[in-house]
Formats: C-alpha cells, sequence, structure tokens
C-alpha cells in the first residue's frame, strides 16, 4: 500500500493532508529515518526530534520562496525527504545524499556551512535582501538550543531586533540538548521556560473566554491585552526575547504538528521579529534514542567497522588524564564535545578543571588566554575544521600574549563523510602565520602522547597537537634521529639517497609506503618525521641537502602549508633542492569516505609515487641537457 510518505514529492503535496494522514506522515518518517539512518549513519537523534517541527514549517512556509534556513543543517534529513529526496541508501556517502544542505542537490536548501550558530545571521541578510530588491516571501530560520550558545547568534540578534518593523522568524528547536545537555545562563533560561505554565494555552483560553463573552468582553480584552505583558511574565520567567524587542511565541509543544502550525501561522502575519520557541526531543519517538545519553546524536552506519584500540581520541583522552593527575595547573576546555573530544575522563576525575562553554570557540580560545595569564595551562579540544571561527583569538589573545595554550585538534585534516566544512585542512596553512606558535603532528597514537607532554611543557606560546579522525593504525618506529627529528626510512648507506620524504602527522603510513616503492624502483628515499611542523627543525636544512629531491605530503592545503614551509626553510639555508608538495587543493571537498577524498586528491602511495618518478625523470632530462650544453 502506498505509503502518505511516498505521494510527498514536494512540500505543496503536504497541503491536502487530514490531520490523520499527517500523524501517519510523522511515524512514517520516523520509520524511515530509524532504518535508514541507522544503516546509513547519520545524525539520528536530532532528525527525529524535528519530525512535526519540519513537516508544519513546510505547510505553513512556501520553500524556496520562503528561504528557511537550517543551523548546523545535520537537523534537515525531514526536510529533504519532505522536498524530494527519499533515498537515503547512499546518505552522506561519494555520489549520495549530502548530510546537510546541499544547493546541488535541491533549491529548498541554502545554507551548506554545518559550523554551528551561524542561521540567524543568514536570515538577517536573507531579509534585508529581500526588502532591498522587493522580492516576497519570509525568512526562517531554525535553530537548537546548542545553536544559541554561538557567540554570532547574540550578534545577529542585535541587528534583528532593531529592525522592529522587518518581518522574521526564528524558529528555536529547544531540546535541551547539543550532544548532551547544553549548559549555561541560556540554557538554564531555556528550561525555566520549558517548565512555565503553558502560556499559550492560557492566553489562547483567556482569548477564546473574552471573545466568546457578550457586553464586556471585548472592552476586557482590550484591557487584558494591556495586561497580557504582565501575564506573560507572572507566567514565564522574564521575557528575555521580549525584553530584546522580538516577539516571542510559545512555549510550543514541538511535537504537537496543530500547535506548531498554529504558532508559525501567527509568526507569519507579524510585522517584525518573532521567535517561536519549539519544545521538542531529541531522539523522539524512538526509545533507543530517547534512553541514550546523547540521544543518538550521530550514529554510525551499521556496517562501519568498530573503533580500533588505537583510536586517536582515545590517546588524547588518556594522556590528559595522565596529565592531569601531575599537573594541577592543566585545566581542559571543550566547546559542547566532551565526549567526541576524548575529555570526558578528564572532566569527571577533575570536574573543576573542566569548562564546557557551549559551542563558543571564540569563548573558549580567549578564555583560555585568562586562564593561561592566571598561570594556568589551558588544553583547548575542538575539532580542526572548527579552530577557524576563533582564529582571530588564538592571534590576537593567545599568541599575541604569549599564553601557554595548548589546542588538541581532532578530526584534523580529511574527515569524509560530513562534507566539505568538516575536513579539517586549513590549520596547517593558517597557523603558518601566528607568531611564536609551535605545531605538532603526531604520526601515531604513541606519538600523540608524546608530543601532547612536550606541548603542555611550553609556558609562553600557543602549541598545538593535530591529528586525523578514527583509527591512528600501527605504531610507526623510528629508525634514527636527526635533530629532533625521527627518521622512519633510511636508505643503505651503501646506496646515494636520492629522494627525502618529509612526512606530516597521519601521512606516515603513505610515505613509508612510497619510500618502499621508490627504494624498490632504483630510487633510495629517506624518509623523515619533523614531529613539530612549525617551527621546522634547524637540522632540516642540512638533512635535504643530501638528497636530490624533496617531497613533502601533508593532509592539509598544499597552499601555505608545511610543504611551502620546508620550500622556504631550505631556501632561507641556502641548499637549493627541487621541493614536490604533496596536499588537498584549495578547494571545498564533497562528502566521501576519508580514503576516497583522499584519492581523489591523490594523496595515495601509488599516486604519489607516479608523480615523484615522473620528477626524477624531468630531472634527469634536465641533467642531462645541462651536461649537454657544457
Ligand atoms: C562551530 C561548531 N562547533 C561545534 C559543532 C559540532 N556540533 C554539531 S551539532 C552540535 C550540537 C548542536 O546542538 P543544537 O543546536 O541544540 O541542535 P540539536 O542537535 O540539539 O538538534 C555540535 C556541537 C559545529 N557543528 N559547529
Ligand atoms: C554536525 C557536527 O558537526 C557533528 O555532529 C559532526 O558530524 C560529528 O563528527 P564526528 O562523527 O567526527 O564526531
Ligand atoms: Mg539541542
Amino acid at each position: 500500500m502506498a505509503t502518505v510518505l511516498s505521494t510527498i514529492r514536494e512540500p505543496r503535496d503536504l497541503d491536502g493532508l487530514s490531520p490523520a494522514q499527517l500523524e501517519t506522515l510523522a511515524a512514517e518518517i520516523r520509520e524511515h529515518l530509524i532504518v535508514g539512518v541507522s544503516a546509513a549513519g547519520g545524525h539520528l537523534g536530532s532528525n527525529l526530534g524535528v519530525v512535526e517541527l519540519t513537516i508544519a514549517l513546510h505547510r505553513v512556509f512556501e520553500s524556496p520562496r520562503d528561504r528557511i534556513v537550517f543551523d548546523v543543517g545535520h537537523q534537515a534529513y525531514v526536510h529533504k525527504l519532505l522536498t524530494g529526496r527519499q533515498d537515503f541508501s547512499m546518505l552522506r556517502r561519494k555520489g549520495g545524499l549530502s548530510g546537510y544542505p546541499a544547493r546541488a542537490e535541491s533549491p529548498h536548501d541554502i545554507v551548506e556551512n554545518q559550523h554551528a550558530s551561524t542561521a540567524l545571521c543568514w536570515a538577517d541578510g536573507l531579509a534585508n535582501a529581500r526588502d532591498l530588491t522587493g522580492v516576497d516571501g519570509h525568512v526562517v530560520a531554525v535553530i537548537g538550543d546548542g545553536g544559541l550558545t554561538g557567540g554570532m547568534v547574540w550578534e545577529a540578534l542585535n541587528n534583528i531586533a532593531a529592525a522592529k518593523d522587518r518581518p522574521l522568524v526564528i524558529v528555536v528547536n529547544d531540546n535541551g540538548r547539543s550532544y548532551q545537555p547544553t549548559i549555561g545562563g541560556l540554557a538554564d533560561y531555556l528550561a525555566r521556560v520549558r517548565t512555565a505554565p503553558d502560556y499559550e494555552k492560557v492566553l489562547q483560553w483567556g482569548r477564546s473566554v473574552l471573545e466568546n463573552t457578550p457586553l464586556f468582553g471585548r472592552q476586557v480584552m482590550a484591557v487584558a491585552h494591556g495586561a497580557k505583558k504582565g501575564l506573560k511574565d507572572v507566567l514565564v520567567p522574564q521575557g528575555m526575547f521580549e525584553d530584546l524587542g522580538l516577539k516571542y511565541i510559545g512555549p510550543i509543544d514541538g511535537h504537537n504538528e496543530a500547535d506548531l502550525e498554529a504558532a508559525f501561522e501567527r509568526a507569519k502575519g507579524f510585522p517584525g521579529p518573532v521567535i517561536v520557541h519549539c519544545i521538542t526531543e531529541k531522539g523522539h519517538g524512538y526509545p533507543e534514542a530517547e534512553q541514550s545519553d546523547e540521544r543518538y546524536h550521530q550514529v554510525k552506519a551499521t556496517n562501519a567497522a568498530p573503533p580500533g584500540a588505537g583510536n586517536w581520541t582515545n590517546a588524547f583522552a588518556g594522556e590528559m588524564v595522565a596529565l592531569g593527575a601531575e599537573r594541577p595547573d592543566i585545566v581542559a576546555i571543550t566547546a559542547a564535545m566532551r565526549r567526541s573530544t576524548g575529555l570526558e575522563p578528564f572532566a569527571e576525575l577533575f570536574p573543576d578543571r573542566f569548562f564546557d562553554v557551549g559551542i563558543a570557540e571564540q569563548h573558549a580560545v580567549a578564555s583560555a588566554a585568562g586562564l593561561a595569564t592566571a598561570g594556568l595551562h589551558p588544553v583547548v579540544a575542538v575539532y580542526g575544521t572548527f579552530l577557524t571561527r576563533a582564529f582571530d583569538q588564538l592571534l590576537m589573545d593567545v599568541a599575541l600574549h604569549r599564553c601557554g595554550v595548548t589546542f588538541a585538534l581532532d578530526r584534523s585534516g580529511v574527515t569524509g563523510e560530513d562534507g566539505a566544512s568538516h575536513n579539517g585542512v586549513w590549520d596547517l596553512a593558517v597557523l603558518q602565520v601566528v607568531p611564536g606558535l609551535r605545531m605538532a603532528a603526531p604520526r601515531d597514537a604513541a606519538q600523540l602522547r608524546a608530543q601532547l607532554r612536550e606541548a603542555v611543557a611550553v609556558s609562553d606560546a600557543p602549541t598545538v597537537v593535530r591529528y586525523p579522525k578514527g583509527d591512528a593504525g600501527a605504531p610507526i618506529p623510528a629508525v634514527d634521529r636527526v635533530g629532533d627529528m625521527d627518521l622512519l626510512r633510511r636508505p643503505d648507506p651503501a646506496e646515494q639517497a636520492e629522494v627525502l620524504i618529509v612526512s606530516v602527522g597521519g601521512m606516515a603510513e603513505v610515505c613509508c609506503a612510497v619510500a618502499d616503492q621508490l627504494t624498490a624502483g632504483g630510487h633510495p628515499t629517506t624518509v623523515v618525521d619533523p614531529r613539530w611542523v612549525k617551527p621546522l627543525d634547524p637540522a632540516l636544512p642540512g638533512l635535504a641537502a643530501g638528497h636530490r629531491l624533496v617531497v613533502t605530503v601533508e593532509d592539509g592545503v598544499r597552499a601555505g602549508g608545511v610543504g611551502a614551509a620546508v620550500g622556504q626553510a631550505l631556501a632561507d639555508a641556502n641548499v637549493w633542492r627541487p621541493v614536490r608538495s604533496f596536499g588537498t587543493p584549495v578547494a571545498f571537498l564533497d562528502h566521501a569516505s576519508r580514503g576516497q577524498v583522499l584519492q581523489h586528491c591523490g594523496l595515495t602511495a601509488r599516486d604519489i609515487t607516479d608523480q615523484v618518478e615522473a620528477t626524477l625523470t624531468t630531472l634527469d632530462r634536465t641533467d642531462a641537457t645541462v651536461a649537454m650544453s657544457g
């Protein structure tokens, strides 16, 4: 039998559905999500929480004429189901649906940036453009309670609240959680509002009674309207949003589709900025998710390999616990991701020395400068891609003041399935320009632990330890040392080494494979792991001088990355050797597996070997030409 969901090819197909059909549709969507996302992997809990909300949104507003933006976008699977995209079999996989809004997929999708707390800024811009260009349509921003803890939200609200006659709808999807319960004063305020008597219901009841009372009813209604503010202040804790100048509608039961529609219709008709505060449950309708401690924020694909013992995050977690026990001055900071960055064991053992600042990386970094200035050593644990949001704070609050702050950048390099704004490929290049900053890139879990220790020993400059997502693989032993660098491959002393590969961090396994292939092909090759890639070891130019060709391999953008720094270091030392740098392109990389993206970037051992052999052939020809020209 055809399901209701199968009849929905675009939002207008929702209009004719009866309340019973809408209820059936919500159930079918939940089933689709649970089956499809559990198989493919993805953000299950967040989407289970916005089924009714998204149905009501698309019934009341007319996307794409009405512009609906989702903050982060991880909760847009229901939106995709209602806008003609119901095949989740390849969700987040190469060639399949993105796990986030994607303009290439649909005109209904607007914001592809998965970095949180941007939706209100987008909405402010869209609303200004709408009014300036005179086009028709509503602007709606959907943002979670976690997203509200980001600083950009308050920059946007400051502007949105000032535009009192400019219609703009903010839908707060308040499930009380980011990954875990959302922290902070705002979260406490929202919790108070969530538990306030249902102000809207009282108001609606009062309105219906008074409007249906003959004689004095209407007069009393006028008085009640004036008293409404007082009523709200009594029923709803201090109306922060209204004090800001925003119309507040709520709290609304975020799983009652009819209530949601009524609230969205009121918001749609309001001639200024309006907040609709929806109370939802992350994982709603799926007991396993409802009872899980992160509400199935993200689930792995059923066929995903279980995390190996040598997981990068676990290595960081373990060393942080050891350091926390040894160094009472070490404190840890997360931006609402205490478990996925590995800080949970530290937080449980040293709760007073652990700070979860909400999704607020800029605050995390600037407050770390304060902590360091007062004699503590903060470790700020963020995903590599999210550090760029706090670059100014790193540069001007931490580095300018020579603060001893350590940044643990998990998910650095290509991550893959999360798509363009989650690949942590910018740090190796962007951080090159930070005066005094020292940056390490461990090649395996043991090196991560060692380099983290070296990093927290630095008290007068920012230090960075950056490592990839997932398994750290087998340990890669050094066969020798030069300066403070580890040699991972060294040609037979009887052979004249030809190629020097500078291996950065997690690319060591690939680099060793390339070296073995080149050496087997008659090109004796040395592999050096500099360990600290900024500043480079002063012994590197001397090592390079003993080779004909220098190759650098990094899991980050080539432009301005470690390869560029190596070239500069050789030139500065008057060592003139050709340098072939391998890294990711200056591009936004579509979602696929990490391996597929690295292959797309030419970062497999075979690809690099082929490229290096071609370069050597060119050098041979060049040498021959020079020799002939005598
Ligand atoms: C700048 C930034 N920091 C961290 C994250 C990681 N992240 C993705 S979703 C999420 C929680 C979002 O919570 P909320 O906005 O309440 O949405 P919900 O998942 O509850 O629907 C976080 C921290 C991010 N996407 N962007
Ligand atoms: C949407 C978001 O930013 C996070 O949920 C991210 O998808 C998590 O990625 P990991 O799975 O690498 O922890
Ligand atoms: Mg939330």
